[in-house]
């Protein structure tokens, strides 16, 4: 298995001794070999037997199994995590499908509702309000040098749980996670980071072991030029990185990627990464159906980041396919918590507003209230696609759904809140409700659900399908900019690996456990659509499939040189 490895160049390295087992990049455990052990001073640290990674991994799996929850298997992941990375890599490449759900949604959400009390290593960079003249120290600080992937967040709106304050810092790092699992960019170039702006959340103002600034959340002008020192300190310190902004609340999400977009490599995973792998099972669903998305009706609760992001993908991809912008608006029906958005609502944001339906064109709806609900949606727009991205778990009603069946042969469901315990509706349900025939895709896993002795597996619908194979398009390429189009062209690839668009039969989407090869994929088109973008220098498409190649980083030990001090 290491054999592959044996012609790659030593590493030459400066520690020795415990230090060197403290280094979660560099540490290899019993892995290191007796003449590393005499080279780095590591004799009598560790049991007499060398061992492999392999063996290495098993023991992991075994104790990993014997643990009987999630959490636990979470904390443990993570100890694995801040001591020897090459081995946790190694452990989620050999169990992706088990280990996924832990690392990411939705073990990652309790393990952030809970961070301060299961806190053990540090990790990442936090960087509180009250150090804000000392933000370029803190980044010098990080323990890695050459970072080329930063997701940060500012804990306000984690997945459908909230603020969270400090602990949103668990989302960054799942993220990066699988940056690194599933879209092969190295750990040593990875960066998480929490901007600590204080938490309006009054539990944790309270917990005594709270680890983050106790204090309500700044606003405003504050919290804006908060937010610029950041970015001008990211751009001094790495002017070339990718920037993913991640579970920012509704009010700066869309704000910030505005003033941003332009000024550095950057782009909002909610509002686009969410977009392209929507959008992207929408068009596969389509396609396998034989027809196309600009035939569909669309509705959604939920119009905030991921549902106005979603909603404009939906109405670019039905313009390419010939619509015009005014068509294609009108086949998009946004619901929040006061109705469907229509130009008589006063209080929309401007994301909201584009995406409001005209009122004049609903005067022969049949409603019991001025406001439309989302039952009134379904029974007077006859939508064949409903899109949940409310956080609010149970919306999607058997009433809903039974309504939508009536008018439509194979529904297209998709609650995609997370964790799971914010889904509109669970996959059961929705199989029962319409006997077996909507098409369901969900934010988080469900397990496979049977019908009818039929086993029907259900998509995860989740931007792990995008940002993955965007970073590593954006590393390959060496991209300054994230562009539209970049997105445009991680949703169409993603389209294109779908089972089912490509064989009439199977899922929808690719399963997780071909994430590689899909993110793969997606970064050699991202890295086309940069060319294409003027955004990154002009190679042929065989060089970018080299690049791509070469820099995904595998989770196997190195051989250690002693460095010169
Ligand atoms: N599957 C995936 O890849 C992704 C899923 N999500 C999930 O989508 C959810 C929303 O995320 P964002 O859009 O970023 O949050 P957001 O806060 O920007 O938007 C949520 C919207 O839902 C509305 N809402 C709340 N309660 C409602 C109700 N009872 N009826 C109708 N509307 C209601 C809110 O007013 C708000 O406009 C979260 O649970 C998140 O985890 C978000 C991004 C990606
Ligand atoms: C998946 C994701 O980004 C979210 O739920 O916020
Ligand atoms: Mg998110």
């Amino acid at each position: 298995m290491e054999l592959e490895y044996e012609s790659e160049r030593p590493l030459y390295i400066p520690y020795a001794g415990p230090i060197l087992l403290e280094f979660p990049l560099l540490n290899k455990g019993s892995a290191f070999s007796q003449d590393e052990r005499a080279a780095f001073n590591l004799n009598g640290l560790l049991p007499d037997t060398v061992e492999t990674i392999d063996e290495q991994a098993e023991r992991a799996w075994q104790q990993f199994n014997a643990f009987l929850n999630d959490d636990d298997k979470h904390v443990f992941l993570r100890n694995i995590q801040d001591t020897n990375e090459t081995l946790f890599y190694r452990l989620i490449d050999d169990h992706l499908e088990e280990m996924m759900p832990i690392i990411y949604t939705p073990t990652v959400g309790s393990a952030c509702e809970h961070f301060s009390e299961i806190y053990r290593r540090a990790r990442g960079v936090f960087i509180s309000y009250p150090q804000r003249d000392h933000i370029e120290d803190m980044l010098q600080n990080a323990t890695k040098q050459n970072v080329k992937v930063i997701v940060v967040t500012d804990g306000e709106r984690i997945l459908g749980l909230g603020d969270l304050g400090i602990g949103g810092m668990g989302i960054p790092i799942g993220k990066l996670s699988l940056y690194t699992a599933c879209g092969g960019i190295s750990p040593a170039y990875t960066l998480p980071i929490v901007l600590d702006v204080g938490t309006n959340n009054q539990q944790l103002l309270n917990d005594p072991l709270y680890m983050g600034w106790r204090h309500p959340r700044i606003t405003g002008e504050e919290y804006e030029s908060f937010v610029a020192d950041f970015i001008s300190a990211v751009k001094r310190r790495w002017p070339n990185v990718l920037l993913q902004f991640e579970d920012f609340a509704q009010k700066n999400a869309m704000p910030l990627l505005e003033r941003y977009h332009d000024e550095l490599c950057c782009f909002n995973d909610d509002i686009q990464g969410t977009a392209a792998v929507a959008v992207g099972t929408l068009v596969a669903a389509s396609r396998a159906a034989g027809t196309k998305l600009s035939d569909q009706r669309v509705a959604f609760l939920g119009a905030g980041s991921a549902g106005c992001g979603i909603a404009e993908q939906i109405v670019k991809e039905m313009q390419h396919e010939g619509l015009s912008e005014k068509e294609a608006r009108a086949r998009v029906f946004m619901v929040d918590r006061y109705g469907l958005l229509t130009d008589k609502l006063t209080n929309l944001l401007d994301f909201q507003q584009r995406l409001s339906q005209s009122s004049s064109a609903l005067s022969d709806w049949q409603s019991d209230n001025d406001d439309y609900s989302l039952l009134d949606v379904v029974r007077n727009a006859h939508p064949s696609i409903l899109i949940g991205v409310s956080g609010q778990p149970g919306l999607f009603t058997e009433e809903i759904i039974r309504e939508m069946v009536k008018h439509c042969d194979t529904p297209i469901v998709m609650p995609l809140s997370n964790p799971t315990s914010r889904a509109e509706a669970t996959p059961t349900d929705i199989l029962t409700w319409t006997e077996g025939k909507a098409l369901v895709a969900t934010g988080s896993p469900f397990g496979t659900v049977t019908w009818q002795g039929q086993k029907i597996a259900i998509a995860q619908c989740n931007n792990a399908y995008i940002f993955p194979g965007i970073g590593l398009g954006v590393i390959a390429s060496g991209a300054k900019r994230v562009t539209e189009n970049m997105l445009l062209s991680a949703c169409r690839a993603l389209a294109d690996y779908s089972p089912k668009a490509q064989h009439g039969e199977g899922p929808i989407l690719p399963p997780i456990t071909e994430i590689q090869s899909v993110s793969k994929h997606i970064a050699v088109k991202v890295a086309l659509a940069a060319q294409q973008d003027g955004v990154a220098t002009q190679r042929s498409e065989e060089q970018i499939k080299e690049a791509v190649e070469a820099n995904f980083w595998k989770p196997h030990y190195r051989q250690y040189r002693r460095a010169s001090i």
